[in-house]
């Protein structure tokens, strides 16, 4: 790795994904540093800027940790709603830019920063769809892209999570949950979802009062493929991202690794991660290294602003059907040719 001239970075949100990319970019990835913190909480940023290295500077307006000295890329880490402004902000200063999902909330507000970025004449966004960058997904997405099943016709997906914050809502089960799922089954089917469903069972009764959980979403595909979604934010006992792949000719799952597996007292046994952060750690620090990387050499290489608008649009989609429990198709605008070829990144 060169590392001469690493990459400043400015991260936009000190929350707990904020704080862990600064940690990750400080200590577990080359080539870059932290060179600014933006957070509307004072003391939270400048207590996240106190993790980083010497000369990390602390703000609460993105646009100043934007323009600090030795910042050359942006990394957006608030939340969803306040996406927009800061990517334009970025875009303005003809920074790249990785912008943790959701791109932006609705797809209104997405159209706005793929045309300020096409006016722009280059890519500069990457959406944090990290899960493009699980070793396990990416074993996956080989296996379907090389046909030795056969065509894929169902993917079938468990996200589970332990339990889901205070603030969270039944559209968040879809816009800020199965999310991941609309990306991951873009990009390991390579069609668009152009239909969406959504079944709701009874409540479970260690959900809140009032939340929708959990729930199962039947998407429909461009090439006439189903994925099935069971999404449970409260299931109590960890935190499962299963998929299973039904092709012509053979069947792959990922999901299923328990770390340590014991054999005692007449039962067997694994272990079951408690969030993202533990089980997709590997994920997000290859997705940060090969961010960086191909930023330092001047190239955007993961998912587009183009992958972004089309989770909004599905998700919108996904929320109208939630409430009105119908089969409701997806509304997407043309893709321009600027966002062509479509970023199904196929992998080495
Ligand atoms: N890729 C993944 O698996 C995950 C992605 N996320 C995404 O990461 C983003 C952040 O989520 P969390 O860290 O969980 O939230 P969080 O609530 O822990 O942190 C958000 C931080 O942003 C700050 N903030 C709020 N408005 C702001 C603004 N206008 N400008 C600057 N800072 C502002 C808050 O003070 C807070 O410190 C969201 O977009 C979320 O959807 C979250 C969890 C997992
Ligand atoms: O992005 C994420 C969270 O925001 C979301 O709330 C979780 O359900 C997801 O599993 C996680 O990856």
């Amino acid at each position: 790795m060169n590392t001469e001239n690493p990459l400043g970075i400015a991260v936009i949100g000190t929350g707990r994904m904020g704080a862990d990319h600064v940690r990750r970019i400080d200590r577990v990835i080359s080539g870059a540093y932290v060179a600014a913190v933006a957070d509307v909480d004072e003391g939270r940023a400048k207590e996240v800027a106190g993790t980083a290295g010497p000369g990390c500077t602390a703000h609460t307006d993105p646009a100043a940790a934007m323009d600090a000295p030795g910042v050359g890329a942006v990394l957006i880490a608030s939340p969803g709603a306040a996406h927009e402004a800061q990517l334009l902000a970025a875009l303005e200063r003809d920074l790249p830019v990785l912008c943790e999902k959701p791109l932006t909330p609705d797809p209104e507000a997405a159209l706005r920063v793929m045309a300020a970025e096409e006016a722009l004449g280059h890519r500069r966004i990457q959406v944090g769809f990290m899960r493009r960058y699980d070793h396990e997904y990416r074993q996956l997405k080989h296996l379907l892209a090389d046909g030795r099943y056969g065509r894929p016709l169902m993917l079938h997906c468990r996200h589970r999570n332990t339990v889901s914050h205070p603030l969270f809502t039944t559209e968040m089960l879809i816009n800020d949950s199965v999310v991941h799922e609309m990306d991951a089954a873009r990009w390991l089917l390579e069609q668009e979802l152009t239909a969406v469903t959504v079944l709701r069972p009874v409540p479970s009764s260690g959900a809140p009062d009032g939340l929708g959980d959990p729930q199962l979403v039947i998407f429909e595909t461009s090439g006439g493929a189903l994925v099935d979604v069971e999404i449970f934010v409260n299931c109590g006992f960890g935190y499962q991202v299963q998929a299973e792949a039904v092709c012509e000719r053979g069947t792959a799952r990922i999901g299923d690794a328990h770390g340590l597996l014991t054999n005692t007292a007449g039962r067997w046994g694994g272990e079951i991660a408690d969030d993202f952060i533990v089980r997709f750690a590997d994920a997000y620090d290859r997705q940060l290294r090969e961010w960086v990387d191909a930023t330092r050499a001047g190239r955007v290489t993961g998912p587009s602003a183009w992958d972004g608008y089309a989770a909004a649009a599905v998700c919108a989609a996904g929320v109208a059907a939630q409430r009105s429990g119908v089969r409701t198709p997806v509304e997407m605008a043309e893709r321009p040719a600027f966002y062509s070829p479509v970023s199904y990144v196929r992998t080495n």
